[in-house]
Parts: C-alpha cells; sequence; structure tokens
C-alpha cells in the first residue's frame, strides 16, 4: 500500500538556538522534495530530524500506509549524511555486505546483491578494494550503493552529490528516478540543481533568531 510522509509543525534546536519551526510538508510515494537554502539555514537539521537521528523542538514526522499509521519513519529510512559511512581499511565489498546484513529490508521490498549494486554505480570490479583507496566521487558512489542493498522506501539524502562529475551526477539522477517510479520518497538537500521528476522545493530562509 502506498506510502505517505506526513512531517507536521516542526521546529528544532540547535544548542539554544532555534533553527526553523513551522516545517510541514506531506510526501506521497513517488515523490521528491528538494530541500535548498545557503549554508547554515538548517538543511542537514531537518533532514536529521525526519531520519529521526536528533530529536525535534516541536512537531511531529509520521508515516501512513493507506489506513496504516506507522509513528516515526525511521526505520523505513535510508540516510546519507556528508559522511560515507564507509570504514576504510576495509574493502568495498565488506562494507557493502556489512550493510546488507546490518540494515536487512524493510518489508515492502528487497534490496541488490553487493555485485549488482556496484555496477548499478557504475563501479563494477572495484569491490576487493580497501575503500579507503578509492577516489572521493568513487568513494560517494559506493555510499550510494549502500542505499541500492537494503531496501528503505524514504531515502534522505544530504549533499548526494558532493565530489560526484557530471556523469555520476545524471546515474544518480536516474536511480533516485527509479526509485520513486518504484514508490519510494525522497528528501534532499542539495547546493547543485539534481534533475528529478516529480520534484518540488522547500528553501530554507535561515536563521530565525534565538529562542525564548
Ligand atoms: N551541534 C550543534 N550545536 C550547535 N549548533 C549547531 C550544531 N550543529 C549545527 N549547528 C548550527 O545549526 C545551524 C544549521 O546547521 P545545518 O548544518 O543544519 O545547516 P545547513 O543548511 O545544512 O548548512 P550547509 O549548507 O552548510 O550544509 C548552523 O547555524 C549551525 O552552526
Amino acid at each position: 500500500m502506498p506510502l505517505s510522509l506526513v512531517v507536521a509543525g516542526l521546529g528544532a534546536k540547535r544548542g539554544e538556538d532555534l533553527i526553523f519551526k513551522d516545517i510541514s510538508f506531506v510526501l506521497e510515494a513517488g515523490e521528491a522534495l528538494i530541500i535548498t537554502g545557503p549554508n547554515g539555514s538548517g538543511k542537514s537539521t531537518l533532514l536529521r530530524v525526519v531520519a529521526g537521528l536528533l530529536l525535534q523542538e516541536e512537531g511531529t514526522v509520521s508515516a501512513t500506509g493507506g489506513t496504516q499509521e506507522f509513528g516515526h519513519p525511521r526505520e523505513l529510512c535510508h540516510y546519507l549524511g556528508h559522511h560515507n559511512g564507509m570504514k576504510r581499511e576495509l574493502t568495498v565489498e565488506e562494507n557493502l555486505t556489512f550493510w546488507k546484513k546490518f540494515m536487512g529490508d524493510s518489508a515492502d521490498g528487497t534490496g541488490m546483491g553487493v555485485f549488482q549494486a556496484e555496477e548499478a554505480v557504475d563501479l563494477p570490479g572495484i569491490g576487493h578494494l580497501p575503500f579507503g583507496y578509492l577516489s572521493a566521487g568513487q568513494q560517494r558512489r559506493i555510499a550510494f550503493a549502500k542505499l541500492l542493498v537494503a531496501h528503505r522506501p524514504v531515502w534522505i539524502l544530504d549533499e548526494p552529490t558532493a565530489a560526484l562529475d557530471s556523469a555520476a551526477d545524471t546515474l544518480l539522477a536516474k536511480l533516485i528516478s527509479a526509485h520513486q517510479r518504484s514508490g519510494g520518497i525522497v528528501l534532499a538537500a542539495t547546493h547543485q540543481p539534481l534533475a528529478l521528476q516529480n520534484a518540488s522545493e522547500l528553501a530554507m530562509t535561515g536563521f530565525i533568531g534565538l529562542s525564548d
């Protein structure tokens, strides 16, 4: 049954500062929301709250599927932050195998095999190399392959195209679009335009001042 991600009246603090408030949106299966805004405007903070990694000050994040209410959707989310989340000393294959086993698949789908995911990010044949040997762009591609080996309907992506060349930009846009077409939801913060379909934009305006 199709999933909806519902964010209502969200506000969050970092330290004593209220970074944003009154953020509300609904994303239906197949939709994407691109978060834009200047440095420090709260894009990463918003993504971390929606992913369940940071507690909000006010408001709610929930998911519904038909008549089913899931509560906080953290179990339904992949989060790709600024860091790639890979061990430099382990090989690409060991890293991806770890994530595949550790995360498993959420109920509504099946992740790719490790080799298939390496091919999907156009890096076949490097599974035996330590992750730390890869170039910055190759590392980012493999971090993206993590999203493919364990199924999650909601992808939360913080600057997913940082360090990528234009070919990889296009490749990632295709993978994200394929995820949307299969009913996935995407929330992405980016400074560079991402060629996504069925996407709307939320512009963060920046620091809103000290809270009471
Ligand atoms: N742990 C923290 N403690 C206090 N303030 C923080 C903390 N983390 C971030 N901030 C502040 O919160 C604000 C929002 O930061 P955030 O990383 O969400 O912005 P951003 O829009 O993602 O920025 P960028 O485009 O540079 O990635 C910034 O002013 C930042 O200094």
